[in-house]
């Protein structure tokens, strides 16, 4: 999969456009890019998805992200995506005229775009479906998709991970919400009572499900069963926001490395223990939900 920045870095052809923040790339983004490799095939021509970074809600209204740029561009390729123009979405961008957009979209010379149907562009959002049928003779608006007569919104997968509801968020992704970033180091009080915790550092505004789950992370590309937590820790009068796995039979120094943490089962919320054996007796228990629903 090809990437850019600009619509005026790649080649010269015709393609078919599927344009938005595709934040999480979630079942709805899933049903629209098929419908985008659908159409690539009819005219023989590559998908393109134009996306935006940070996704727009995210520099418009502060909101968190589900996928960082990385993650989002790997998802895109194992879907078949031939190429991505991600551009920079900096309040001089959204505050661009649509035509300016529309101008955009005509250097990819779409034979069709694929857009959701409530698609709006430009500055103040002037920009419709109408206006995008001055672009290409094949404009295909998806229709929102739901489940269990829920739309499919990134805003209601942010949601449900503030609540800890990951079996909730994995359900509109079609796969186990994750986060992935570098092992740091933490108080090292983790070793001291049985429970060694890897600190992971994600990139600033990616979103995390707060509370204590059962997780699968992925190290060197193999799994590890084991428990995260996503807190503040108020036991040891924590502070800021930690993100934490202890992973099961495992024994090793795992600093400096790269690892994604794919969540699968809500256990619990973080509480406040009387000391730290009262929180080393809850850990074992926690241990042993998590191997249960690990080995459903
Ligand atoms: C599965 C799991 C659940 C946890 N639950 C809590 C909790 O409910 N309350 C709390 O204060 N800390 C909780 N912690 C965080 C521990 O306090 C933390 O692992 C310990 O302070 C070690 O920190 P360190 O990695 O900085 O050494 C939990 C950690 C894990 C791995
Ligand atoms: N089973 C394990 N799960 C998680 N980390 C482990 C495990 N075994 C060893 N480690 C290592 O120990 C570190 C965690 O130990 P801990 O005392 O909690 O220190 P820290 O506070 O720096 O995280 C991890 O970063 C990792 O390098």
């Amino acid at each position: 999969m090809k990437t850019y920045v600009s619509p005026t870095q790649r080649p010269d052809t015709e393609t078919v456009v599927a344009v938005g923040s595709f934040d999480g790339v979630h079942l709805g983004h899933q049903a629209l890019l098929a419908r985008l490799k659908e159409r690539a095939r009819h005219y023989r021509v590559p998908s393109v998805v134009y996306t935006f970074d940070p996704p727009t809600r995210v520099l418009m209204q502060g909101v968190e992200f589900l996928s960082t740029l990385p993650e989002k561009l790997d998802l895109l390729a194992r879907y078949g995506i031939d190429e991505v123009i991600a551009v920079p979405f900096t309040p001089e961008f959204a505050a661009r005229p649509k035509e300016a957009f529309l101008d955009d979209l005509r250097t990819l010379r779409p034979r069709a775009l694929v857009v959701g149907e409530d698609f709006h562009f430009g500055k103040g959002r002037a920009g419709g479906l109408a206006d995008l049928k001055g672009v290409s003779g094949d404009v295909v608006a998806l229709p929102m998709h739901s489940l269990g007569g829920e739309d499919i919104k990134s805003t209601r997968v942010r949601e449900m991970l503030k609540a800890g509801d990951v079996e909730g968020a994995s359900r509109f992704l079609g796969r186990h919400y994750d986060a992935q970033g570098v092992v740091v180091r933490g108080d090292q009080l983790g070793r001291t009572i049985g429970y060694p915790t890897a600190n992971i550092r994600v990139p600033e505004g990616k979103a995390l499900p707060l509370g204590v789950f059962a997780a699968r992370t992925i190290i060197d590309g193999q799994a590890y069963p084991g428990m995260a937590n996503v807190g503040y820790r108020p036991t040891v009068d924590g502070r800021e926001l930690r993100f934490e796995v202890n992973l099961f039979d495992f024994d090793g120094d795992l600093y400096g490395q790269e690892v994604q943490v794919k969540f699968w089962h809500y256990l619990r919320g973080e509480t406040r223990f009387s000391g730290l054996d009262a929180l080393r007796a809850q850990l074992a228990q926690d241990a042993l939900d998590a191997r249960a629903r690990l080995s459903e």
